[in-house]
């Protein structure tokens, strides 16, 4: 049976914040989880990839940040929160596959070093959490469990040892050699925490190594962190000295 804290409708969705470095399953196993949970469930990165293909299309370098933030004017964006029919669109183009190409993954984090186009999707992304109609949202990325989301009740810094993340998204990858991939995502990780730290836990972040977990494993890990601390006491009684 469900925790009824997991389950009660209020005001605000539940926010479950989980971050991690690239393959080490934020978007597979928040899916999961949100599924169980009857949550909503949030894909943050899916924002910067869909921008920077929005600006391949348009043949805009994306090293440069003044012509990102010019092709982020007329970025119009849309996700699905239903992690049974996940979709992503930039106008009338649906780029939920587009945005998974090593071509995408490569130039995404010039687009995500840009601290404007941060703010504006940081923006959306709480838009999108507040309006989703559901009881929770699993919102999964880097900086969510520090700057999206850092008053969440559920913050978990989801993690794998780097051979293990590389082999991974080799199993998923039959276009490129596995030496290339894991190149291509350890290169992504470090572009990517020189912006965000997503590789130490933040105070109060609980962490998660799925090294030696499968991925049903690192689900049930994931949903017992949530239902811990959704279920603890909000007030901590040694504070108050009650
Ligand atoms: N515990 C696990 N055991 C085995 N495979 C896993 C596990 N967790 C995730 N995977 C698989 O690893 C691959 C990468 O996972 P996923 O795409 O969810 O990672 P990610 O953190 O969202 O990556 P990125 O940040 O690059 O988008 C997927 O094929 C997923 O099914
Ligand atoms: N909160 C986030 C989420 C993502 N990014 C950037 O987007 C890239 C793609 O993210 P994936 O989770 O789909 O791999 C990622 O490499 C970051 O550059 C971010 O900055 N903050």
């Amino acid at each position: 049976m469900t925790d009824p804290a997991i389950t009660k409708p209020g005001p605000d969705p539940v926010v479950v914040a989980i971050d991690g470095p690239a393959g080490s399953g934020k978007s597979s196993v928040s899916k999961q989880v949100a599924r169980r949970l009857g949550y909503g469930y949030l894909d943050t990165g899916a924002a910067y990839r869909a921008l920077a293909w929005h600006a391949l299309e348009r043949g805009i370098d994306t090293s440069d940040a003044a012509s990102v933030l010019d092709v982020s004017g007329d970025f119009d964006y849309a996700i699905s929160l239903d992690p049974d029919a996940y979709w992503v669109r930039v106008g009338a183009s649906d780029v939920t596959d587009a945005i998974r190409e090593p071509r995408v993954a490569d130039a995404v984090s010039g687009v995500a070093r840009v601290p404007a186009v941060r703010e504006s999707v940081n923006a959306l992304f709480r838009a999108l959490v507040a309006r989703s109609g559901r009881p929770g949202v699993v919102v999964e990325g880097r900086d969510i469990t520090t700057v999206v989301a850092p008053d969440a009740p559920v913050r978990i810094l989801l993690t794998a040892a780097p051979e293990i993340r590389a082999a991974r998204r080799s199993a998923e990858l039959t276009t490129q050699d596995a030496a290339t991939v894991a190149a291509a995502l350890h290169q992504r990780d470090a572009s990517d925490s020189a912006v965000v730290d997503f590789l130490t836990a933040a105070p109060g972040v609980e962490v998660v190594d799925s090294t030696p977990l499968d991925f049903d494993q690192t689900v049930d890990a994931v949903l017992g962190v949530i239902q811990a601390a959704l279920s603890a006491p909000t007030v901590d009684p040694l504070q108050t000295g009650a």
